[in-house]
């Protein structure tokens, strides 16, 4: 059976779809761009200021299903331009200290509200 995660500590959906989904023991949360959800604007700072926010957001959709970064098994980001790989390898690398989770990274042409960079994860419990 299905469960919708939903926390205020994330941005709300921008679309129709769920900030994630528990199936079982696996958690399928939806692609993260840098909204502040306090704001629910983009974060302004560029691409590390960014990547900093998806994490966070990242987190507080685990923390909802009670779980953290230790418990992802797959990410997959979007950049709309890959020469900013190195920079948020740095960010991203901080938040996983041992055993990183298997990952796909490949650069898009645009992404939502005009976005540099999305993050979606796979985690399980
Ligand atoms: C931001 C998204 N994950 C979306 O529009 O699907």
């Amino acid at each position: 059976m299905k469960k919708v995660i939903n926390t205020n500590l994330a941005p709300k959906a921008i679309g129709p779809y769920s900030q994630a989904i528990m199936l079982e023991d696996l958690l399928f949360a939806s692609g993260q761009i840098a909204i502040d959800p306090k704001k629910g604007e983009i974060v302004e700072g560029g691409i590390e200021a960014q990547t900093s926010q998806v994490m966070e957001n990242i987190k507080n959709i685990l923390s909802a299903a009670e779980m953290d970064f230790s418990n992802i098994i797959k990410t997959t980001i979007f950049l709309t331009d890959l020469n900013n790989f190195s920079l948020v390898n740095d960010i991203y690398g901080g938040y996983f200290t041992k055993e990183p989770p298997a990952r796909s990274c490949v650069e898009v042409s645009r992404l939502p509200k005009g976005a540099l960079i999305e993050i979606e994860v796979i985690a399980q419990k």
